[in-house]
C-alpha cells in the first residue's frame, strides 16, 4: 500500500520551546499541495544555526514554535504534489534553505544567491502558502527556514528542493546541505581566495573546516586555523591548515598575533565562529593591502564595531550565506565533486546518531565533541 496521497504518521523530533530539549514525537505529515515534495528523509546533519535557533535568542528572529528543526538533509522523494515538474517520486534530493527559482531578479543576476522565491515565508518558517504540512497534538508545527529535516518525513517547496547523483550516500551528502557547503564556497565564491594567498580560518566547525578546504582548492599558501579549541586542529590538518593559532595560548589580541606572523595582515580571513568580537579581530587581521574578511558565522542581531580606518584605507568586508552558490544548480555539482574525490564529506562525520539522540547531537556540538553528528532516520 502507498502512501501517496495520504497523510503520513511518523517521527519526528519537535521543539516546543525556546531554551528546552526537542521531544521526539509522532507527526502527521500531510500530503504535498501543488508546486511542493514530500520527501522521505535518510539523515540529517546538525548544524549550529539549529542550536542557535533553540537557545540562542538574540541570533534569529522571528523563532515560532511548536517548531522542527533541522535543515541539513537528505533523501527520497515520495510523492510530488501538483504541478511538480522539478523532481519525481523515488528522486534523490537535497533539500534547499534557499530557493533558486531561476527567474526572479536574483537568480538572475550573477551577483548574489538570495533568491527572493519563498523567503519571506520560509524565515517565518513557513512553506509558501503560509501554512506547514506537519502537525503534532493537533497543532500546526512550523518548519525550520521551510525545511524540517529532524523527522521522517517532510514538505517542501519545489524550488526548495534539488536533485542529486543516484548514487549518492545520503549520510554524507546531506553536509551539502548547509554546513559543508556554506564554509567552501565562502572561501571559493565569496572571499574569491587566490592562489599563493594566506589565509586565516576563524572557527574549526564544520563551516570553517570547509572553508579550509575551499582554501586549499584555490591554492592558498599559508592556511591557519584559528580555534580555541585545540582538539580542532587535528581535523583542521586534514583539510589543508598549514598552522594553527589558539587564541587562549597568548596574551596579545589574536589579531596582533597573525599580523606578526604573516608580515602585515593575512590576504583572507574567514569568519566561522559567529561573534561580532572575532568578526572584528578578522577584519584587523587582514593585511592593509586589499585584505578581504568574510563573515561566515552567524552573529547576533544588532550593530557591528568597526575600526573605519581599517575600511578606508582599503580592507574588504563581505558577508556569506549559503557559500554564495545558486543552490538548486550548485548541489549537485559538489555531490559529483565528492563522488568524484573532489571533496572530502567522510571526514566531517565524526558521530552518527539516531533521531532519537538529537540532543546528544546538541551537547556533543556545543562540548566540543564532534564536528558533525549525522542522524540517521
Ligand atoms: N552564513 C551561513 O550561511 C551559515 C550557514 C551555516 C552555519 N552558519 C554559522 O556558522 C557558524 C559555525 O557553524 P558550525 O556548525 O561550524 O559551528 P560549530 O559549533 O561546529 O563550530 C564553531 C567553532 O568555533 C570555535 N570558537 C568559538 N569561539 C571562538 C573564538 N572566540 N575564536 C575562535 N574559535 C572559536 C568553537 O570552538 C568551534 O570549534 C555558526 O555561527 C553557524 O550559525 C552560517
Ligand atoms: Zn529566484
Ligand atoms: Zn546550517
Amino acid at each position: 500500500m502507498g502512501t501517496e496521497g495520504k497523510v503520513i504518521k511518523c517521527k519526528a523530533a519537535v521543539a516546543w520551546e525556546a531554551g528546552k530539549p526537542l521531544s521526539i514525537e509522532e507527526v502527521e505529515v500531510a500530503p504535498p499541495k501543488a508546486h511542493e515534495v514530500r520527501i522521505k528523509l535518510a539523515a540529517s546533519g546538525v548544524c549550529h544555526s539549529d542550536w542557535s535557533y533553540l537557545y540562542e535568542a538574540d541570533k534569529m528572529s522571528p523563532r515560532p514554535f511548536p517548531l522542527v528543526l533541522g535543515h541539513e538533509g537528505a533523501g527520497v522523494v515520495e510523492s510530488v504534489g501538483p504541478g511538480v515538474t522539478k523532481v519525481s517520486k523515488g528522486d534523490k534530493v537535497i533539500p534547499l534553505l534557499l530557493a533558486q527559482c531561476g527567474q526572479c531578479e536574483r537568480c538572475l543576476s550573477p551577483k548574489t544567491n538570495l533568491c527572493t522565491k519563498n523567503w519571506v515565508q520560509t524565515r517565518q518558517c513557513l512553506l509558501a502558502d503560509g501554512t506547514s504540512r506537519i502537525t503534532c497534538r493537533n497543532q500546526q508545527v512550523h518548519q525550520f527556514i521551510g525545511i524540517s529535516t529532524f523527522s521522517e518525513y517532510t514538505v517542501v517547496p519545489e524550488d526548495n528542493v534539488t536533485k542529486i547523483h543516484p548514487d549518492a550516500p545520503l549520510d554524507k551528502v546531506c553536509l551539502l546541505g548547509c554546513g559543508v557547503s556554506t564554509g567552501y564556497g565562502a572561501a571559493v565564491n565569496t572571499g574569491k581566495v587566490e592562489a599563493g594567498s594566506t589565509c586565516a580560518v576563524f572557527g574549526l566547525g564544520a563551516v570553517g573546516l570547509a572553508a579550509i578546504m575551499g582554501c586549499k582548492s584555490a591554492d592558498a599558501k599559508r592556511i591557519i586555523g584559528i580555534d580555541i579549541n585545540p582538539d580542532k586542529f587535528e581535523f583542521a590538518k586534514t583539510f589543508g591548515a598549514t598552522e594553527f593559532v589558539n587564541p587562549k595560548d597568548h596574551s596579545k589580541p589574536i589579531q596582533e598575533v597573525l599580523r606578526e606572523l604573516t608580515n602585515g595582515g593575512v590576504d583572507f580571513a574567514l569568519e566561522c565562529v559567529g561573534n561580532v568580537a572575532v568578526v572584528r579581530a578578522a577584519l584587523e587581521a587582514c593585511s592593509p593591502a586589499g585584505g578581504v574578511c568574510v563573515m561566515v558565522g552567524w552573529t547576533p542581531k544588532g550593530e557591528l564595531s568597526l575600526v573605519s580606518e581599517d575600511i578606508l584605507l582599503g580592507k574588504t568586508l563581505k558577508g556569506s550565506y549559503f557559500g554564495g552558490w545558486k543552490s538548486a544548480e550548485a548541489v549537485p555539482k559538489l555531490v559529483e565533486d565528492y563522488i568524484n574525490g573532489r571533496l572530502l564529506l567522510d571526514e566531517f562525520v565524526t558521530h552518527t546518531l539516531t533521531l532519537d539522540q538529537v540532543n546528544e547531537a546538541f551537547d556533543l556540538m556545543v562540548s566540543g565533541k564532534s564536528i558533525r553528528s549525522v542522524l540517521k532516520m
